[in-house]
Parts: C-alpha cells; structure tokens; sequence
C-alpha cells in the first residue's frame, strides 16, 4: 500500500518540488495540497504533474475533513506552520516539518502532541544531504573546541531569522557543548546586538541580503588557528527533495518528535 501524502505548501518554492519528487515515488501517492491562492484547483494541473486530481485545499480543517491520508508534510511559512502541525497530530497522522522558525517553545509544544495522539514526527531544519554532513562534522568539531559561532546568510526577503538549519544546528551544537563567551553580556562595552544572538547557549548571527540563497557557516577557534565548516545552496528547491522523501519514507518508523534527517539515516 502507497504511503498517502498531504502536502501544507504544495504551491510554494520547496513544495511544488517535493511535490514532484512525491508524485514520481512509486511508494507514495499524492493525494491532496494545502494552499489558499489555488484553493479548489487541482494540483496535478497546476504542476502540470500528467493525469489524476490532487484536491488543494485552503486549509488543514478542511483538508482533514475531505480526505485521508498517513503523513502531511509542513512547507508553509511559521505563522501557519503550528496549527496544521498540532491539527493532523491531533487526528493521528504522521508529519514532516520542513517549515523553518518554529521556536524550542514550539518544539516542545509538538513533542507533547505527538506523544499524547502516540504519532511521529520528523522535523528537519535543513533536507540536503550536504547540510546533513555539515552538521555532523560540526557536532565532532564541537566535541573538541567550545569557541565556535554560527553565521547564516539568506536572500533579502527570508522572513524568518536565524534560519531553521541555524536554530536546528544551534540545538544539535547545545548538546555537545555551549559555545564560550569569552566576554560575558555584562561585561561587553559598545551595542550588545552586535555580537548577535545567544540562542540555547550558541551564538548566532543572520545576514540577509540580495545576491545571497542560503549559506550557513559554523566557526571554531582555538590560539592561532581557525575551522570554518561551511555550507552554500545553489537556487533551486532539488537538494532538499530527497532528504524530504527520505523523512516521509521514515517518519512512521518512531513515535514522537524527532529532529534532524540523520536520525532516519546510518552513520
Ligand atoms: N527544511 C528544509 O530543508 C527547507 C525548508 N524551507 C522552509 O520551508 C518554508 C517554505 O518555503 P518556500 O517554499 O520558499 O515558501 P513559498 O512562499 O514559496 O511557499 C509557501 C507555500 O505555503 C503556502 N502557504 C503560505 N501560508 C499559508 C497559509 N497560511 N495557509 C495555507 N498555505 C499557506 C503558499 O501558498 P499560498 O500563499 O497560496 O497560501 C505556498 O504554497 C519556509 O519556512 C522555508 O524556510 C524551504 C526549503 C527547504
Ligand atoms: O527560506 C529558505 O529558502 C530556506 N530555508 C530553510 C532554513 O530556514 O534553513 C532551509 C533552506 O536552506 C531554504
């Protein structure tokens, strides 16, 4: 039996990719969107995706009432990432967060639902493999040296801040160890802002400009040496469609929240 998918954010940039990859999946079926502007539209049509209809609906309510499915994947934008989150969890369906500036707040608040509805969830900052490394090394690099930073470079319009690959590396690097202050917030003489942010005991910084995808860096020091792990993406939405694939693949397989694709992968 095809795993049946609901996509939250079929029409966007990294959903209409990923639904693409879902509709050629041999394992899955696409069998509904969520999307207000082509509410009532078919998507096979509107992604020119061959024959079929794929209902798109305005929103989670009604799409949990019209249709049944075993996994919804969240790529909509933060304000309407939670409720279709804690809508599907609630009636016991699985989810694939790809959605990026959900809070730990957030986080704990899905935890705490998908253990109570006994569903899964798979929330995955970043779905390209390359960030997957990165993120490895920089949680072996992190083992060794506490003096680290992260910077996270987007295009202008990137509403959210830091990015969910910077918020989910912040998080990963937490739990191997917080990054040094060498001068503490009290101590600091000038515009405190301009040492960025402290987030789970890691500082981060965000830049947002033209010209820039999405790049992230995490930066290690020790005396008279430096380590800069970095990352670039090129501007289209491929890298992340088979990571995203892989987490809808895998999402059934645990029960509550998991975070980050390597946890669904052999290392
Ligand atoms: N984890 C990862 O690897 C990746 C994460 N992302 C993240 O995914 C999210 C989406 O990014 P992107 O595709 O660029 O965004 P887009 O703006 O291109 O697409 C957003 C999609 O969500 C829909 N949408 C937005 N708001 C609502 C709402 N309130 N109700 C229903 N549908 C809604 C939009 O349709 P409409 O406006 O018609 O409602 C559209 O289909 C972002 O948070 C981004 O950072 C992106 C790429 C990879
Ligand atoms: O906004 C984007 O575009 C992306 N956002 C994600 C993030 O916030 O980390 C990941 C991806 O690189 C694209």
């Amino acid at each position: 039996m095809p795993i049946k998918v609901c996509i939250a954010g079929a029409t966007g940039w990294a959903g209409s990719a990923l639904s693409k990859g879902v509709a050629n999946h041999p394992g899955f079926e696409l069998v509904g969107a969520i999307a207000r502007k082509k509410a009532g539209d078919n998507l096979a049509e509107v992604l020119d995706l061959g024959p079929g209809n794929i209902p798109i609906f305005a929103d989670i309510d009604t799409a949990l009432e019209q249709l049944q499915f075993d996994v919804l994947v969240e790529y909509t934008k933060p304000d309407s990432a939670m409720k279709n989150v804690l809508a599907a969890l609630k009636k016991g369906i699985n989810t694939v967060i790809g959605t990026s500036g959900l809070t730990e707040q957030d986080y704990k608040k899905i935890e705490e639902a998908a253990t109570t509805a006994n569903t899964s969830v798979l929330a995955v900052g970043n779905f390209a493999l390359t960030v997957v490394l990165l993120q490895k090394f920089s949680e072996m690099a992190a083992k060794y040296i506490p003096n680290y930073e992260l910077i996270d470079y987007a295009h202008e319009s990137k509403i959210d801040s830091p990015s969910g690959t910077a918020r989910e590396l912040a998080h990963r690097l937490s739990n191997v160890q917080e990054s040094t202050l060498f001068v503490s917030e009290a101590d600091l003489v000038g515009i405190k802002e301009s040492r960025g942010a402290r987030l789970e005991g890691v500082q981060v910084h965000s830049v947002r400009l033209p010209g820039h995808v999405i790049s992230i860096e995490a930066i290690f020091g020790l005396k008279d040496e430096k380590l800069t792990l970095r990352h670039d993406s090129g501007a289209s939405a491929e890298p992340y469609v088979q990571g995203a694939l892989l987490a809808i693949e895998k999402v059934g397989t645990f029960k509550g929240l998991q975070r980050g694709l390597d946890s669904v992968m052999d290392f």
